[in-house]
């Protein structure tokens, strides 16, 4: 099932919180809605699942007009955070309940709750109570529950905040799979980056009651269209340079002609930044703060006069004290206005 917001708005009292939401999800597809804690991310999905209405603007299921319409008749199953078994019922018994009350009968009912706790692979545990189980095995029974129906829409809200960092993981390539075998239309609000970016078809970025970008995750990442986008993805966070810091070579960037009376702000990420013994090539010049070891990686932090720049790009010992010269492909630039706005994507990325 497509969803399609057309201007929607929606107020809690005198304040509005969403403003002016235009968006397609396309049907079959997994959609995540990222963005801080406040955006709005929670209320977006609560008028697609009609528990609350907007203020303003309508909301359509492919062609359909649903926006007055109520919940129950909307075919959307919901998967929360916290879960919300029922502690006293079984695991097939939860999976059931919703059929229960749609009223199937006993023997289909419990033919279907078998079935679907097959797909989310929990039919080892299927007479056990939910406390018997661990976080990730009643996320499995609570989106069984919610599949049960056969919903048109899957919404899950922060579905995997409750589940230690491994687990999530775990947990986010099986709601993959699960929404790739069912095809049910999913809509997954995260504030966590890389959970979006890796398990989703689109990302939704909102900030503050406003979308900021919709796209596929790589071109967020890449093409972020505003600097808002730009800093909330990735980590360690992009890098931002005022083009008038005079801290900065702005010569050794090459900044198109083009651009060159609109740029205000530069952004580069952490594993674009190289070092350069040429002082021509190098933007920037530092002194060490900060040598990080995780793994495999090593992130290195530098200072010159306040301007700190951050590299996860350089391989070699390097120590606290020693200064370094930095330089960057030109195709790895991010050019923004004086509005934060991204200047010719399209043009750069070539
Ligand atoms: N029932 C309500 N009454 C009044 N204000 C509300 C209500 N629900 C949410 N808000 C406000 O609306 C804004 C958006 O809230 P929402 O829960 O949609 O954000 P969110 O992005 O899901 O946040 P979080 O990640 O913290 O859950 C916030 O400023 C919040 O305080």
């Amino acid at each position: 099932m497509q969803v399609h917001f057309e201007d929607i708005a929606m107020d809690y009292g005198d304040k509005e919180v969403l403003h002016d939401l235009n968006f397609v999800i396309p049907e079959h597809s997994l959609v995540s809605i990222l963005g801080p804690s406040g955006c709005g991310k929670s209320t977006t999905l609560m008028l697609i699942s009609g528990l609350t209405f907007p203020t303003k603007g309508k909301i359509f299921f492919n062609d359909k007009e649903v926006t007055k319409q109520d919940a129950v008749k909307r075919k959307v199953g919901m998967v929360f955070q916290n879960y919300a078994l029922y502690p006293h019922l079984s695991v097939l018994e939860n999976i059931m309940f919703p059929l229960k009350m749609a009223k199937m009968p006993k023997k289909k009912r419990k033919e279907r709750a078998l079935e679907l706790a097959k797909l989310v692979q929990i039919e080892d545990h299927i007479h056990k109570k939910p406390k018997q189980l661990s976080g990730g095995q009643q996320q499995r029974v609570a989106i069984a529950r919610a599949l049960a129906k056969e919903p048109d829409i899957l919404l899950m809200d922060e579905p995997l905040s409750n589940l230690d960092a491994r687990l999530r993981i775990e947990m986010r390539e099986e709601i993959r799979r699960i929404q790739q075998e069912t095809n049910v239309t999913t809509i997954f609000v995260t504030h966590d980056q890389e959970e979006a970016l890796s398990i989703s078809d689109h990302v939704m970025v909102l900030n503050e009651g406003h979308i900021q970008q919709i796209s596929e995750p790589q071109k967020l990442y890449e093409h972020p269209s505003n600097l808002f986008v730009a800093e909330f993805l990735g980590n360690p966070a992009i890098n931002t340079f005022d083009v008038e810091d005079s801290r900065i070579n702005v010569s050794a960037w090459n900044i198109p002609e083009t651009l060159q009376q609109q740029v205000k702000k530069i952004g580069i990420r952490p594993e674009n930044i190289e070092q350069t013994l040429d002082p021509a090539k190098a933007f920037y010049t530092g002194e060490i703060t900060h040598v990080e070891r995780i793994g495999k990686d090593t992130s290195i932090k530098l200072n010159q006069d306040g301007l700190v720049v951050v590299t996860n790009n350089i391989a070699g010992e390097f120590h606290t004290g020693e200064t370094l010269q930095l330089t960057v492909d030109a195709k790895d630039i991010l050019y923004f206005d004086g509005v934060g706005q991204a200047l010719l994507m399209e043009e750069v990325a070539q």
